[in-house]
């Protein structure tokens, strides 16, 4: 489980008062997740999730809050900060920065369909045209430089194979950095797994978690999409699903010439982040009671991602 803060019932109720939805009916730990600790909240209005920013980049939850109140605007189907009657959106209970959110329907598939995928692509697309020309500026703590730096470290804790795997991405980036900083940007959820969206059937109805979203190409928030929705048990990239996704995203968006040059960059680069963090946090939480995703996958996903069949389509 990763609820790192447990809280009693009368200090829950003290926080929930002036937000002014009536009485906590219960309130349950989510064990999902990794970052923070989160709380499902039954009020008498309504579902709500309370979050307690654990980790990360605390000092930066007002860009959090803002970049999604934009995108709640832009009425596409995200979480956004509700606020106290006193209008106070970000605020503190046990010593940590706290949230409370509208409570989004639907669950999360493990099964992704080309159906799905093609809903994920929309809505990426979108995501990204609403802020495209208003980006709110935020540098990742997890872009370009944090991989050389993190990689450069960790490769003498790797075997043979994956370091020279990793060595070559490593050298890939060190080269085609310039040209991926200079690629379209937008805002960007840059962490658009499975298990942040949430979907009723086929239906997506809703994307969670923007902990990672920052200013960035475009391109690699539709590369980090693409390496989890369209991925199978090897690896691979999945021929119908990739096409959805891709498609559905570049009928709102058609990609450019750049970006389509980049693209198999792009997806190499994609694992390389996610590879990092998962072999980052599998060393520091060993043997904790915290969700670790295994860093194998992405290592696997890299390997297969040393030739890219899938073209991007893009307009001329
Ligand atoms: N607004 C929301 N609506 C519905 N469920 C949510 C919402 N926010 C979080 N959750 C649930 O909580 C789980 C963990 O949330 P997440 O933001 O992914 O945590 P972490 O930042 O720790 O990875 C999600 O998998 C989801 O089930
Ligand atoms: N979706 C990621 C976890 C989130 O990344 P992090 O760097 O914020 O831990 C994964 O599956 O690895």
């Amino acid at each position: 489980m990763s609820v790192f803060t447990p809280l009693a019932r009368p200090e829950l109720e003290t926080f929930l008062a002036p937000y002014g939805l009536g009485r906590l009916l219960d309130f349950q730990g989510i064990a999902a997740g990794s970052e923070n600790t989160n709380f499902f909240i039954s009020l008498e209005q309504g579902e709500f999730v309370l979050t307690l920013v654990e980790r990360g980049p605390v000092q930066e939850m007002p860009f959090f809050i803002e970049l999604l109140d934009v995108l709640h605007d832009a009425d596409l189907p995200v979480p956004y900060a509700l606020r106290t009657t006193d209008g106070v959106a970000l605020r503190e209970l046990a010593g940590k920065p706290a949230l409370l959110q509208p409570r989004l329907a639907g669950k999360h598939i493990k099964q992704a369909n080309a159906q799905h995928c093609a809903q994920v692509g929309e809505l990426l697309a979108h995501l990204h045209l609403a802020t495209k020309d208003n980006m709110i500026k935020r540098k990742t703590d997890r872009g370009l430089d944090w991989m050389q730096e993190e990689g450069a470290k960790l490769l003498t804790h790797l075997d043979t194979e994956p370091r020279r795997l990793l060595e070559a991405a490593l050298d890939e980036i060190a080269q085609q950095k310039v040209k991926i900083l200079a690629l379209p940007r937008a805002n960007i959820h840059a962490d658009l797994f499975r298990d942040n969206a949430m979907f009723e059937g086929t239906h997506l109805t809703g994307l969670i978690d923007f902990y990672n979203a920052c200013s960035g190409p475009m391109l690699y928030d539709v590369a980090i999409a693409l390496n989890d929705w369209c991925s199978d048990d090897n690896g691979v990239l999945d021929g119908p699903r990739t096409r959805a996704l891709l498609g559905a995203y570049a009928a709102l968006r058609p990609f450019t010439a750049a970006e389509a040059e980049s693209w198999p960059t792009m997806l190499r680069v994609a694992c390389v982040r996610f590879w990092l963090s998962r072999l980052i946090a599998a060393e520091s939480f060993a043997g904790q009671d915290v969700l670790i995703h295994d860093p194998m996958e992405f290592q696997q996903r890299l390997a297969q991602r040393q030739t890219v069949s899938a073209m991007l389509p893009f307009a001329l």
